[in-house]
């Protein structure tokens, strides 16, 4: 059968359950994704005295060709987006700044760092969002920073937290879509605490006085991103989820959930409707743990499809600000964005193919017979043409076609750059 034949046939089955493929394919079309930019290099950055990455994240994995220059990250970056379909955002973090050789330190870093990656995403079409660098410091290397028993290194982090809430601002400004500024700090303790209390009211007043500092709506959004446990932070970290489910709520601040950064059997899918009936908008970063918050590509796993499935049938894309956050230097990193990019572009296309309405009267009518049969049902209804016509509409390669090209950048741009 003729590709567009193929289109119309799986068209077709959509449309019998009343689902409009064309305004699907409209709705698709707006989705962004802030795409993190540390899948490039290794959350290394290009800091002149770069230390060695800390915070407990790792990243394993020594696939040739990683980018070691802005220039370089940026081209990758542009390889991978010319594999995506749509328009999408980037997400700096601090030590990607570009200081010409000249040392500045973390609470100094000013707008006129960011200047190229401005240039470049104006020339690109593309929104950034923006990270605090609370880890790979002296300052944090003893794995507390807004919550550390020392004004002075609270007081350097909370600097640099503002410094990034200004650069922030410059994106938003200059690109016409807010920025989200992401706090994440690594603070926390190896072994059992005999205090739970005191860092978190350090942490609290740090982030007061942070936001004392106002910035403008428009142009930056702040968020603060919780987690679990971290290498070296096993049995207790300060920003815990409940902190900063509440900090956020409190300061009306997004409050942002990181899939890999919960207990292994609790799930952010699970979380999301609960969050959205108090906050207004909230902020994702989209992993996959395996067995720990390992970071690796995001799959189209059943977790994946159920965080699709909740913020389209909650009608809340225009609430979830949604980022991505994996790095595996175990393969080609290109290829690491494009899987992971697509996967979460294809959750939300498979989630809007579904007959939501119908699969909820469903559920409130008691019918569970029926709501378990279409929902498997619907899990080989033939999506995969839809997606592969979406694709080809955007102008980028369908089903794995787009491997042969990152295997061609591959062989004439990055794997050179180990031979040099
Ligand atoms: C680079 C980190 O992954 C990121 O800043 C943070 O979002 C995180 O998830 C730490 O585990
Ligand atoms: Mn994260």
């Amino acid at each position: 059968m003729k590709d567009h034949r193929v289109y119309e046939v799986a068209k077709q089955s959509f449309e019998k359950w009343n689902i409009n493929v064309d305004n699907v394919l409209e709705q698709m079309k707006k989705v962004s994704i802030s795409i993190h930019c540390w899948q490039g290099d290794d959350i290394g950055g290009f800091e002149v005295n770069q230390q060695e990455l800390s915070g407990g994240i790792d990243v394993t994995g020594d696939y040739p060709g990683k980018a070691t220059t802005p220039e370089q990250l940026r081209g990758d970056l542009e390889k991978a987006l010319s594999l995506i379909p749509g328009k999408h955002r980037v997400n700096l973090h601090a030590i990607y700044a570009e200081t010409n050789g000249e040392v500045v330190e973390r609470d100094e870093i000013k707008p006129e760092h960011f200047r190229n990656w401005v240039q470049w995403a104006k020339e690109n079409e593309l929104g950034l969002d923006f990270n605090p660098t609370l880890f790979s410091h002296p300052k944090a290397e003893e794995g507390l920073t807004l919550s550390h028993p020392n004004r002075e290194i609270r007081k350097f982090w909370i600097d640099h937290c503002n410094a990034s809430r200004k650069i922030s601002e410059y994106f938003g400004k200059e690109l016409g879509t807010p920025s989200l500024t992401n706090i994440w700090i690594p603070d926390g303790y190896k072994d059992i605490p005999s205090d739970r209390l005191t860092p978190r009211k350090r942490l609290k007043e740090s982030l007061d006085e942070i936001f004392k500092v106002e910035t403008e709506a428009s142009y930056n959004l702040d968020a603060v991103e919780s987690k679990l446990f971290g290498i070296g932070s096993e049995a207790f970290v300060v920003g815990s989820h409940e902190f900063y489910m509440n900090y956020s709520l409190a300061n009306n601040k997004l409050c942002l959930l990181d899939t890999g950064h919960f207990h292994p059997t609790e799930k952010v899918s699970d979380k999301l409707s609960s969050m959205l009936l108090y906050h207004d908008q909230l902020a994702l970063h989209v992993s996959r743990p395996v067995r720990w918050d390992s970071d690796h590509v995001v799959t189209l796993d059943d977790e994946l499809r159920e965080i699709g499935l909740e913020i389209i049938r909650n009608k809340a894309l225009d609430r979830i600000k949604l980022g991505l956050d994996f790095f595996d230097a175990s393969i080609n990193r290109v290829a690491a964005w494009t899987i992971g990019t697509r996967n979460m572009l294809k959750s939300l296309l498979y989630a809007m193919l579904l007959p939501h309405e119908h699969l909820k009267q469903l559920q409130e009518d008691g019918d569970f017979t029926e709501r378990l049969a279409l929902m498997e049902e619907f899990k080989t209804y033939p999506f995969g043409a839809i997606w592969d016509h979406y694709c080809s509409e955007m102008g980028v390669p369908i089903q794995e076609s787009w491997l042969h090209e990152v295997k061609q950048y591959e062989d004439e741009v990055t794997l050179k750059r180990t031979t040099v």
